[in-house]
């Protein structure tokens, strides 16, 4: 296609000033004019990140107020601000009021400007289908997509068909049973656990039409077409900060707009032959584990619950006996210690996609991404696994950097989105005061991983095993799945012993009751096993397999831009296609 075929160039007025404006190429640039013609400042705004044209002067706050005029016409683009309350930028609507002499040139920029946005966005979303959680965070979720989102997805003209949820999992259910033709994405206007309902119903819709069994945890799982956007209003949003670098509607509401793609690794958890769950940001047996099983009693506080439930786990002091294997990924590709970001353009994320989606028969091109032979499958357990067996304060196993507002780096700060692997933190029995100090590591720039008693590991797959007398103990509590793989009513038997596994939860904590967390130290009788955290829900079962699948689904986003991110102290500016290089 040529670059140029939408080429104009005109004088245009901005206010009072005149301007020589081009759309050329990629880019709408505008340069300022004085009386003798000469150029000033010029302006240059990628289509890329246009977001729409209207004729007239059109206003969209407080609320949409168009005035006709024969010669106006308004641009609105992205804007970038780089003080967000997050590690990524914070982007905005920008809003230019341009004024033509006539008619018939303000028509042929409007024209123009239309035709090159179709050209240069092909994967613009032009029909969504919106999930909103009127429950989740601060109750706010309708509110925020009337609001801040729905006017913009109107100025891009994308039409949304908008389900405000009345149950948990009907958004779930619906990507799983309902007919999404001609559907270009989904989007949820909620916390984590929306996003975790879109991520089980796009990848479980995904393998039912292809005809592959999730249960299998050999299986070589079909990546998702269908988008997921993410629009923050829970009260953890961990998978769009981890994404975008920052939690704020319009932002993500952008993202979704330009149609960036951000593919994103998820990890299987399967118990036997049955997949008991997806996790993009967190597994967590130990620590991470017994505060979610504590912050199920205390849901009445909020948010709150989980630092007031952080406290008093950490108060009870307890560690958990264990076997880890884990298959290591290629330790020349990188490394969890390797001081480096994964940042929008990652440059390890776009080397593993041609070796994740290199198609076996040689005659065809790397990085197809919807072929059906995939390298990465061929021996889903090739290399040998290793064994590290002990007293773990906690286990957990991450996808994604995990960082949030309160810990901007993470719990593995060098962790990639999408390079088909998972960082294993392992965190050995220690005094309190050396878990404190690994806790309160997340919160600055200060190493996590230099300590003696942390290890870290990256790897493609990891399993969990309890020791030889404790495992009878664990099997006896955990319920039989009755039902096979392969139809949807595992996913009723697996929901069904979650809601268990909760329930075991909160009354396993009422049961060891108040002294146990409070006493901390001098506790005589700890529980001698945990529960897993699958990003935010408890798992029913204890013995896991857990797997990385390279790129399964990709997100309405772009990974956190380049040079926005504070790390290690320093402001970021370095940087190495899109690695960030510390200075330590
Ligand atoms: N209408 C509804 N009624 C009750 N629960 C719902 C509804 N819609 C969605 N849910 C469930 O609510 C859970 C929490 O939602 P969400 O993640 O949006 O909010 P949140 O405030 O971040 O939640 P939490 O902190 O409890 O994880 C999700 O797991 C989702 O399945």
């Amino acid at each position: 296609m040529d670059a140029d075929a939408h080429r104009l160039e005109s004088s245009l007025w901005v206010g009072r000033k005149r301007y020589r404006a081009v759309l050329s190429g990629w880019y709408l640039s505008w340069t300022q004019l004085d009386k003798r013609n000469r150029e000033h400042k010029t302006v240059s705004v990628p289509v890329s990140e246009l977001i729409g044209v209207e004729e007239g002067q059109v206003e969209l706050q407080p609320e949409k107020k168009v005035t006709e005029s024969d010669g106006d016409f308004t641009v609105f683009s992205i804007k970038r601000h780089r003080k967000g309350r997050g590690s990524g930028a914070l982007w905005t609507v920008g809003r230019i009021q341009f004024c033509c002499p006539s008619r018939d040139l303000r028509d042929r920029w409007v024209t123009q400007l239309r035709s090159a946005l179709k050209t240069h966005g092909p994967s613009r979303p032009h029909r969504l289908l919106v999930f909103i959680n009127p429950f989740g965070g601060k109750k706010r979720g309708s509110q925020i997509y009337r609001s801040l989102v729905a006017p913009l997805f109107e100025l891009a003209g994308i039409s949304a068909h908008v389900v405000v949820t009345e149950r948990a999992n009907q958004a779930r259910d619906h990507i799983l049973k309902k007919d999404l033709t001609g559907f270009d994405g989904v989007v949820c206007v909620g916390g984590d656990g929306m996003f975790s309902e879109l991520l089980h119903g796009v990848i479980g819709r995904t393998q039912q039409e292809a005809g592959l069994s999730e249960h299998d945890p050999a299986a070589a799982l079909q990546p998702c077409n269908l988008h997921i956007g993410i629009i923050p209003a829970g009260s953890t949003d961990c998978v769009c900060f981890a994404t975008v670098g920052v939690n704020d509607p319009v932002t993500s509401a952008l993202h979704i707009i330009i149609g960036d793609s951000q593919p994103l690794d998820v990890c299987s958890v399967h118990h036997l032959s049955t997949l008991v769950r997806y996790s993009v940001s967190l597994v967590g047996y130990g620590f991470y584990g017994d505060v979610l099983a504590e912050s199920e009693r205390y849901r009445w506080m909020g948010p709150l619950r989980y630092d007031y439930s952080g406290c008093m786990t950490f108060l009870s002091n307890r560690c958990y006996r264990g076997t880890v294997q884990f298959l290591p990924a290629d330790s020349q590709l990188s490394s969890p210690r390797d001081n480096t970001r994964c940042l929008s353009g990652c440059h390890v994320c776009s080397e593993s996609t041609e070796r994740l989606f290199s198609r076996s028969d040689s005659g065809s091109h790397a990085g197809s991404l919807y072929s059906s032979q995939f390298s990465q499958y061929s021996s889903p357990w090739e290399g040998e696994w290793e064994t590290v067996e002990g007293r773990f304060k906690c286990i957990s196993l991450t996808c994604m950097s995990s960082s949030c507002p309160r810990s901007p780096l993470g719990l593995s700060p060098s962790a990639h989105l999408a390079d088909g692997t998972a960082d294993l933190i392992l965190v050995r029995d220690t005094h309190p005061l050396g878990f404190l100090t690994y806790l309160h590591r997340h919160t600055n720039s200060q190493d996590q991983f230099d300590l003696p008693f942390v290890e870290v590991h990256r790897v493609k797959a990891v399993r969990f095993r309890l020791p030889p007398g404790e495992e009878e103990q664990a099997e006896q509590e955990e319920p039989e799945v009755s039902e096979r793989p392969g139809g949807m009513n595992w996913i009723s038997s697996v929901q069904h012993l979650s809601a268990r596994a909760k329930e075991r939860g909160v009354t396993g904590a009422k049961k060891r009751g108040k002294r146990d967390f409070l006493c901390g130290p001098c506790c005589r009788r700890s529980p001698t096993v945990s529960v897993w955290n699958c990003d935010g829900e408890l798992l029913p079962f204890t013995e896991i397999l857990c797997r990385v699948h390279g790129q399964l689904v990709r997100l309405f986003a772009r990974g956190i831009e380049e040079g926005m991110v504070a790390y290690r102290g320093t402001l970021g500016n370095k940087s190495c296609k899109g690695k960030y290089v510390l200075h330590t």
